[in-house]
């Protein structure tokens, strides 16, 4: 499998190092070695709640749908000792979605409480493509894509890993209150896994029978369009990634959505079989007890976080069946905040439980507080701050609330007039790269504005427009390479020579002269924000069954005429 050779955020122009195991040092050395503590909830200011764990509050706050295993074992195990939980997920696009952030914020919560909280990217499963709870298949997408998202989705996660941090420090979390926190790749084990252990370790003891039996099988097989024989094997290529990290990083529970019980409970069989099976190493008999069977306390367990729905009936995360994003290129803050702003009454209270550190008791007075006025959004504006907050940080969510409250009062417009392309060179710190195909129809010919949109680079044309004036897109020179040697060129100073601001003047016939090279383009918009576009023909693009912002509208209107 191939890694992706890009800077490390931290490293200097100069060395270049593997973006993953780069991105995995830093993120290890902020992990903090594990002192003695107990765990209760500790946090000053918060509900008082000795003698229960966190499992209590999880529970109170609507985190909990299904736990699988033992919940009096697990509650027990929480309260007595560090616990190790974690959540995965497949780097299917460049972003996360607001979705993503249910288990997340479970393991944010479990990390403050003193225990151990791994996420996962799915460098390696991506590729395999979860059928969990589908009834077609995914598009394939071509490696250079899977490495983008890759990379975008693990850096993003490094990012909003920092921000719980704070965030959690904000609501009077201490630190001698935190776990321990990790960020790992399934490509790193998956990617050396040899196909003979895996079938001798694993394949040998497991039975297909209860794998044809379960939901997503059956369904997609009798409903769908059918499996693949690696979609097949994707519950047991997860389970192998919990019995790695059982192993090697102690962790014991997976968190999932509920989409992810057939998968978790597949793992929680992978984990006994191997456990317990074959001739166990030293190691492997000190998790047994005296019949061979996994020690209760160590036995693997389960939470699934239950799938929202809002008042109106569409999946928590969707603004008209499109994905709400919380990579700024793709959703911008003002859009978050406005999404969430528009929460409705009922929802509000239960979206503050579930997506912020904000105490219950709190909650509760500005529910009682907000229904006196209603329209003043107030238990909303909370909401989007606290959320904008945990995902772009504090200086976007400030910002982000003045602008939407300058909607109101006009007063503050002044003060709050930024244009797009400021907000992004101030706040996309990290550094994340990303590639796209385009139908060729939705680039060539077309003004530089609607080319940022098709891209996802903004929001819409005219954002595309505002923000070429405002000399904040730029475009990759024709002569000069962007990639040397398998590594991708061009941070700050050098950047800065290869790039082009574009023109609003720009004649769109002079497109075709722009790209790298053939069918090629590379889109910069702020400081960071890049994206490399692939151009194919329109027919192969719907053909691989790719989508693009604006593509179904395009077809509606200009070519069906
Ligand atoms: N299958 C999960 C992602 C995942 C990947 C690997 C894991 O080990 C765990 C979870 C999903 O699609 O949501």
């Amino acid at each position: 499998m191939s890694r992706p050779l890009l800077q490390a955020a931290t490293a200097k122009t100069t060395d270049w190092v593997c973006m993953r195991c780069a991105m995995r040092k830093a993120f290890r050395t902020t992990g903090r070695p594990q002192p003695k503590r107990n765990f209760h909830v500790t946090r000053r200011n918060h509900e008082a709640q000795k003698d229960k764990s966190v499992l209590a509050l999880l529970e109170e706050r609507g985190y909990v749908n299904q736990i699988a295993g033992d919940r009096i074992t697990l509650d027990k195990l929480l309260r007595r000792r560090q616990v190790g939980f974690y959540a995965g997920i497949d780097p299917t696009a460049p972003s996360l979605h607001l979705g993503h952030l249910l288990p997340l914020m479970v393991l944010f919560w479990l990390y403050h409480h003193g225990h151990k909280a791994v996420s996962l990217v799915g460098g390696f499963t991506a590729r395999v493509g979860d059928p969990s709870g589908r009834l077609t298949s995914r598009a394939e997408a071509v490696e250079s894509v899977h490495d983008s998202n890759f990379s975008a989705m693990f850096s993003q996660l490094a990012g909003i890993w920092e921000n719980a941090a704070s965030y959690g420090k904000r609501h009077g979390f201490t630190e001698q209150d935190a776990g321990h926190r990790e960020l790992l790749d399934n490509a790193s084990w998956l990617g050396n896994l040899q196909l003979g252990d895996f079938l001798q370790i694993l394949g040998h003891r497991t039975r297909i029978g209860p794998m044809l039996g379960r939901d997503t099988v059956r369904n997609k097989l009798e409903k769908g369009d059918g499996m693949t024989f690696s979609e097949f094997t994707y519950p047991l290529l997860q389970g192998w990634d919990w019995w790695h990290m059982y192993q090697h990083n102690d962790v014991q529970v997976q968190i999932g959505g509920s989409d992810q019980f057939g998968n978790i409970i597949a793992g929680m069989d992978v984990i006994k079989y191997i456990a317990q099976g074959g001739s166990p190493s030293k190691q492997q008999q000190k998790l047994l007890d005296k019949d061979g069977k996994l020690k209760d306390d160590l036995a693997p367990m389960g939470l699934t976080v239950p799938l929202l729905t809002a008042a109106s009936g569409e999946k928590f995360g969707k603004s008209a069946g499109n994905a709400v994003w919380l990579d700024q290129s793709m959703t911008s803050a003002f859009d978050l905040y406005g999404f969430l702003l528009r929460s409705s009454d009922t929802d509000v209270e239960r979206y503050l439980k579930l997506f912020t550190f904000v105490p219950s008791a709190d909650i509760a007075n500005i529910m009682a507080e907000h229904i006196t006025d209603p329209g003043k959004r107030k238990a909303q504006h909370l909401l989007a701050g606290e959320v904008l907050e945990l995902v772009h940080g504090q200086d976007v969510a400030k910002e982000t609330r003045i602008q939407h409250e300058s909607l109101r009062n006009p007063s503050l417009l002044a003060r709050a007039t930024l244009d797009e392309a400021g907000s992004m060179t101030k706040h996309s710190a990290s550094p994340s790269s990303n590639a796209i195909i385009l139908p060729a129809s939705l680039v060539y010919g077309m003004p530089f504005s609607r080319i940022l949109y098709h891209s996802g680079l903004v929001g819409s044309k005219s954002a595309g427009t505002r923000l070429i004036a405002t000399g904040g897109a730029y475009i990759a020179g024709q002569n000069e390479p962007l990639h040397q040697e398998g590594r991708i060129l061009g941070w700050e100073e050098e950047r800065e020579q290869h790039y082009i601001p574009l023109r609003v003047d720009q004649n769109p016939e002079d497109v075709k002269y722009f790209g790298r090279n053939e069918g090629h383009m590379t889109l910069r918009i702020g400081k960071w924000k890049v994206r490399g576009l692939t151009i194919v023909e329109d027919a192969e693009f719907d053909a691989r069954g790719l989508q693009a912002a604006g593509w179904e509208e395009f077809k509606e209107k200009v070519l069906k005429k």
